[in-house]
């Protein structure tokens, strides 16, 4: 997905001498804060974010810049253990967002034991080779007097764990807590080279998938309990129409089908809700928040359909690009 300066100044932009670049893995349990982090760096809601847990699916770059220096976040689902095959394959997801990055930052919610969060990072990693890794101690706006934690003594017990980790930084993305300070330490660290995204893209993915993201995310903020974690989003139809003549390129209007699909015909009535209402409080949330990314009017169609057991299906599974092997789809060459 792009942003909107000019493509040819952008390539000639992203050659320049002086300019720095950094890939960044963002890892961490489920629900840690890793999308909220990736969006405010970002300065726009790309990845979606909700409270509960596993709402990112798929690695995903996102990038931006700083006077010449590039960051690209691969923002990744929260690692956790398990035998289901969808939830194998978020793992890997993420185990593949460490792959090629110069710097991991590894979250841990200031919320929960912080210890047990690494180690259960380590476990399911299944990796005993990091990069340099940062913990990020989130939500610190949720712990009172955490000025006062002995973060000293947790830092010391965490490197013995884990050697790679260099630092430690307290955060929080409600208040802002040293997110300029972050921001300027990933700056100090990118390394010299030409920019792996020179044309102004924000990321690796385009807006057609973000458009099911967006419905899942409201799908995953409306419904509650259990079902979000059985419920996926794909697109059976994604025109762009050109505008008319004398109309402005704002007024583009784009044609989206897309299917909720749900694992049971009990699921299926939930999500549609009582005379069509849920079905429609998500279709409105999600068509304003696609409107906002593409800038432009969309016309959104949603159907649910019960395909029972879709996580355990490969051709579904690999629909929602999550394939089966380790099959890193990296866009950036190797320094
Ligand atoms: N109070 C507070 N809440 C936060 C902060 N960061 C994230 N949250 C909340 O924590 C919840 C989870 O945030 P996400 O950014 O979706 O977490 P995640 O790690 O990407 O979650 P998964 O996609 O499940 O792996 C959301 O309700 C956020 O609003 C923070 O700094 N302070």
């Amino acid at each position: 997905m792009k942003n909107t300066q000019k493509g040819a100044q952008m390539l000639i932009e992203h050659q320049h001498p002086d300019n720095k670049s950094i890939m960044v893995a963002v890892l961490g349990a489920p629900n840690v804060g890793k999308s909220s982090l990736v969006n405010y760096l970002l300065g726009m809601d790309l990845s979606v974010v909700t409270n509960k847990a596993q709402t990112t699916r798929n690695k995903i770059h996102c990038v931006f810049t700083v006077d010449r220096t590039e960051i690209v976040l691969v923002d990744t689902p929260g690692l956790h253990k398990t035998n289901q095959e969808l939830n194998k394959r978020l793992n890997e997801q993420a185990r593949e967002g460490v792959d090629g990055a110069d710097l991991n930052l590894l979250l841990v919610d200031l919320t929960r034991p912080v210890l047990g969060q690494l180690e259960d990072f380590k476990e399911n990693m299944e990796s005993d080779k990091f990069a340099k890794t940062w913990v990020l101690f989130t939500k610190c706006d949720r712990v009172e007097n955490y000025k006062e934690l002995p973060l000293s003594l947790v830092m010391d017990k965490m490197q013995e764990l884990m050697p790679e980790i260099e630092k430690g930084i307290v955060i929080s993305t409600k208040d802002g807590t040293n997110m300029h300070n972050l921001t300027g330490l990933l700056v100090d660290e990118a390394a010299p080279g030409p920019h792996y995204y020179g044309d102004g893209s924000v990321s690796n993915k385009n807006e057609r998938f973000f458009a099911t993201e967006y419905i899942r995310e409201q799908a995953f903020e409306l419904l509650n309990a259990e079902l979000p974690y059985e419920l996926a989003v794909v697109i059976d139809e994604y025109k762009d129409m050109k505008p008319k003549r004398g109309e402005t390129e704002t007024k583009v209007k784009s044609h989206i089908s897309a299917s909720i699909l749900v694992n049971r015909p009990s699921q299926r009535a939930i999500v549609v809700g009582s005379k069509g209402g849920m079905i429609k409080e998500i279709g409105t949330r999600s068509r304003k928040k696609i409107e906002a990314m593409v800038g432009g009017q969309v016309h959104l169609n949603l159907h649910v359909k019960v395909s029972p057991k879709w996580f355990k299906n490969n051709n579904i599974l690999e629909e929602l690009g999550l394939p089966r092997a380790k099959n890193s789809n990296r866009v950036w060459r190797s320094r």
